[in-house]
């Protein structure tokens, strides 16, 4: 079995994996594409230098890792034309939300099954991936998925039940913390600064508190106790945010990708994939 990935699926997510693997080193000939219609797998050949293989057996064939990147609503079918294909010493490694890992391993008996919950961040090397264990998956083929997601950023292992809230604080996470960026841009703006002033400065705002928060030891009330002068400009910011119930709407907004979540989960009880 080779080291080679294949990607079944194109889009986003995949996207973001392919220039983060590629930046880390990996040569392109090393990940192999197939998609619905082959537009996504033939944008990542042409911008990456991915190979794009029209149908998914000859991609899966000699793959050691088989990645499904699917969105939820395609993955049955998606799974359902790759059985067959898959075979017991390849690592199947799922990035699809709300489907649990006994769901693929009804529809791909024999490989072991790992969850992972990647953010577009490992295109810049900088993302998190939360990995899970599933049916057949022991330390060994963690340790196989950990070297994938480890090239492109941090890796951590829980257990899949807490896989639905992790994609949602994680896996949507830098569209949340841009929702907020650009919230801040607008107030900038309505408050007279010029829109390019306005978006350069709230989006160093956002790398400067990275980068403070990077700093072993440093928590988020460490930097804000750092920035609210007693009685300031901070404080009264802060305060207007807590009286608006900011905090509640943010969990609010957790509340419902996780609920979005469960509502439309694929378990192999609820959705039996297997068979013909
Ligand atoms: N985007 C993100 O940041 C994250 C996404 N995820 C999860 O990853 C998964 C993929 O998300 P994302 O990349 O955003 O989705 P996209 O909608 O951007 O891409 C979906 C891809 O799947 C392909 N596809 C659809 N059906 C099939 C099939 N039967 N066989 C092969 N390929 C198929 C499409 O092909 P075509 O080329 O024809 O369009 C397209 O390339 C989702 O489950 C998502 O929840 C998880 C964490 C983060
Ligand atoms: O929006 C979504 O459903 C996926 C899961 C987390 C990030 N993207």
């Amino acid at each position: 079995m080779s080291e080679d990935i294949v990607f079944i699926g194109c889009g986003r997510i995949t996207r973001a994996l392919v220039q983060g693997l590629v930046a880390a080193g990996r040569p392109p000939h090393t990940l192999r594409g197939v998609s619905r219609t082959g537009a996504g797998a033939r944008v990542l050949g042409a911008e990456f230098g991915m190979r794009v293989v029209a149908r998914a057996e000859d991609a899966i064939s000699g793959a050691g890792v088989v990645m499904l990147a699917v969105h939820p609503h395609e993955a049955v079918s998606a799974l359902k034309d790759i059985a067959g294909a898959v075979s017991t010493d390849q690592l199947v490694v799922s990035l699809v939300a709300s489907c649990h890992t006994d769901a693929v391993a009804e529809a791909l008996p024999g490989p072991a099954v790992v969850r992972a919950v990647p953010n577009v961040a490992v295109a810049v090397r900088t993302g998190v991936t939360v990995l899970s264990a599933g049916p057949g998956a022991g330390s060994d083929e963690l340790a196989l998925a950990e070297a994938v997601f480890s090239a492109v950023g941090q890796v951590a292992t829980v257990p899949e039940g807490m896989l639905e809230t992790v994609s949602a604080l994680s896996g949507a996470g830098p569209a949340l913390t841009a929702y907020f960026v650009k919230a801040l841009s607008a107030a900038g703006v309505a408050q007279g600064l010029p829109i390019a002033t306005a978006e350069v400065l709230a989006a160093q705002a956002i790398r400067s508190t990275a980068a403070l928060l990077a700093e072993e030891g440093t928590t988020p009330d460490d930097v804000i106790d750092a920035v609210a002068s007693p009685g300031g400009m901070t404080e009264a910011a802060l305060f207007a945010l807590g009286e608006r119930g900011v905090p509640g709407a943010v969990g609010h907004a957790l509340d419902a990708a996780v609920r979005l979540s469960f509502g439309r989960r694929i378990t192999a009880a609820a959705h039996p994939v297997g068979g013909s």
